[in-house]
């Protein structure tokens, strides 16, 4: 093909991805047509309709390619998310129209690759590669021009907390994970702050999936904000979050679950707790018993929620597991929720107020209601608690039907049944929104840790 102007590559390269923008039905359009036309959209998008109405062309042109724009400024921000089932790249733009206004969210870039740091425990060297390659992306993404000034960071989350000792010594005190992380974004070209790789503590990770979500969905600013709490299932970990209304949760809620903090001129005291090894994995390790037996080598674990011929190995966090199915006894929903309630019954707080409430839930919640078709999986969806009730006695009653998904359906969605009404309390009616994006943005901590990010360097106001 012939190369294009270089005035029209990005824009064409935008143009690709832009769903709303028609194509030509046959041929190639000639260069010069395609040019002119950039051009005219460009000129007619800069003098005239910028930044008063929304055009499909709107998203070609980079808000500071306008003469008349030249003061609104577009700057962007790097957050890896080293989660216990694999590594995320974040890559957002904003664009801050002037000093005066905060500035605006303008889109994301966002890939996941699996297994997580977690898996690499042994070869810390190939854990850092991932990293690398999907950094690569944000040269793509990002214009030369802005990398210097252009921070990238990495938190992990409960994964790297969980290791074995013996691991979670070599990888993480010795800090050989972070080490070569770091070398990766110093041979970057990107802007490496201070404490640019580290854990993130679990109080944070609820706090600014809070944040992410009450941002996305307005309630940050303006008149009448109505929050929403928040429910994150990782893999190793769970959190909890929202804002109480009422006086008596904040009287009966201890200290440690509650956190205040400032944004865009309010001050939020929140409810938030991070239940480590409450997470969709761990739980799977509690149900089975493989944490309460010291060498998990040549054991054979086995339960009810399992399909009874079933034994094969799990790989997770670096260890091997073996499980099966109950061969000679129950298998079904009852005996299988009588054996994941013994996980949470009694180990949480339930405060009183969420029973009242609906909450936004994302992560596994998603996962496995669009597994089970209960949502639609790109749209997401409402359901009642009690949905997940009825869909994990279908599943784990027909278990020789479902199993071709994953052996371990019924347990995964016996478990957020048991987290949901005897962990945290939930009623059975209690509603909850499943969302994986708002406005195509990733319901993830990774968006309130961008701007904790890049408000700590000084780079927004
Ligand atoms: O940004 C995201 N977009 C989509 N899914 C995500 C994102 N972050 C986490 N998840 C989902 O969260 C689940 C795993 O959680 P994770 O690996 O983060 O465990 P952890 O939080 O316990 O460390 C998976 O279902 C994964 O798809
Ligand atoms: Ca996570």
């Amino acid at each position: 093909m012939t190369p294009l102007p270089s005035g029209a590559t990005a824009a064409l390269g935008m143009l690709i991805h832009t769903p709303a923008v028609p194509r030509f039905p046959c041929r190639m359009a000639p260069i010069w047509l395609i040019g002119f036309l950039v051009l005219a959209l460009s000129s007619i998008y800069c003098t005239v309709l910028h930044p008063k109405q929304e055009m499909w062309f709107q998203g070609l042109f980079p808000s500071n390619m306008c003469p008349a724009n030249a003061s609104a400024y577009t700057f962007y921000g790097i957050m890896f998310d080293a989660g216990s089932t694999g590594t995320r790249i974040h890559i957002y733009t904003f664009v801050q129209k002037n000093p005066e206004q905060l500035p605006e969210l303008e889109g994301e870039i966002f890939e996941s690759v699996k297994p997580g740091l977690s898996a690499y425990a042994s070869e810390p060297k190939k854990g850092a590669e991932t990293v690398r390659i999907l950094l690569e992306m944000a040269k793509e993404a990002v214009p030369p021009s802005h990398w210097k000034k252009t921070p990238v960071v990495l938190k992990a989350t409960a994964g790297l907390r969980l290791l074995s000792e013996q691991k979670a010594q070599a990888l993480l005190l010795q800090g050989m994970i972070p080490r070569i992380v770091r070398e990766v974004f110093e041979k970057s070209p990107f802007l490496v702050p201070d404490n640019s790789v580290g854990i993130m503590d679990g109080c944070y990770e609820g706090i600014l999936a809070w944040i992410t979500v009450n941002f996305l969905t307005g309630q940050l600013y303006g008149q009448n904000q109505q929050t929403v709490g928040t429910l994150d299932l990782g893999g190793a970990s769970t959190q909890i979050t929202f804002l109480p209304r009422f006086e008596e949760t904040l009287e009966q809620t201890p200290v440690d679950f509650l956190s205040s903090f400032e944004m865009f001129n309010s001050t939020y005291k929140l409810y938030t707790h991070s239940y480590l090894g409450f997470g969709l994995k761990a739980a799977r390790l509690a149900t089975l018993g493989a944490l309460e037996i010291k060498a998990v080598d040549g054991q054979m674990l086995r339960s009810s929620c399992l399909p009874k011929q079933l034994e094969a190995e799990w790989h997770f966090g670096g260890v091997k597991y073996q499980y099966g199915g109950n061969r000679e006894g129950e298998t079904g929903f009852e005996p299988c929720y009588a054996e994941v309630v013994k996980v949470v019954q009694g180990k949480l707080h339930q405060p009183d107020e969420i029973r009242r409430s609906s909450f936004y839930a994302f992560s596994y919640y998603y996962d496995r209601a669009a597994d089970t078709n209960m949502i639609d999986y790109e749209k997401g969806g409402v359901l009642e608690v009690r949905d997940f009730e009825r869909k994990a006695k279908e599943v784990c009653d027909n278990m020789d039907m479902y199993t071709s998904a994953s052996p371990f359906l019924c347990m995964d969605l016996t478990y957020i049944t048991a987290l949901l009404k005897e962990g945290f309390g939930f009623g059975d009616n209690t509603l909850l929104q499943l969302t994986k994006k708002v406005n195509n943005i990733e319901t993830s901590w990774a968006l309130g840790a961008t701007f904790h990010l890049l408000q700590s360097l000084g780079l927004t106001h």
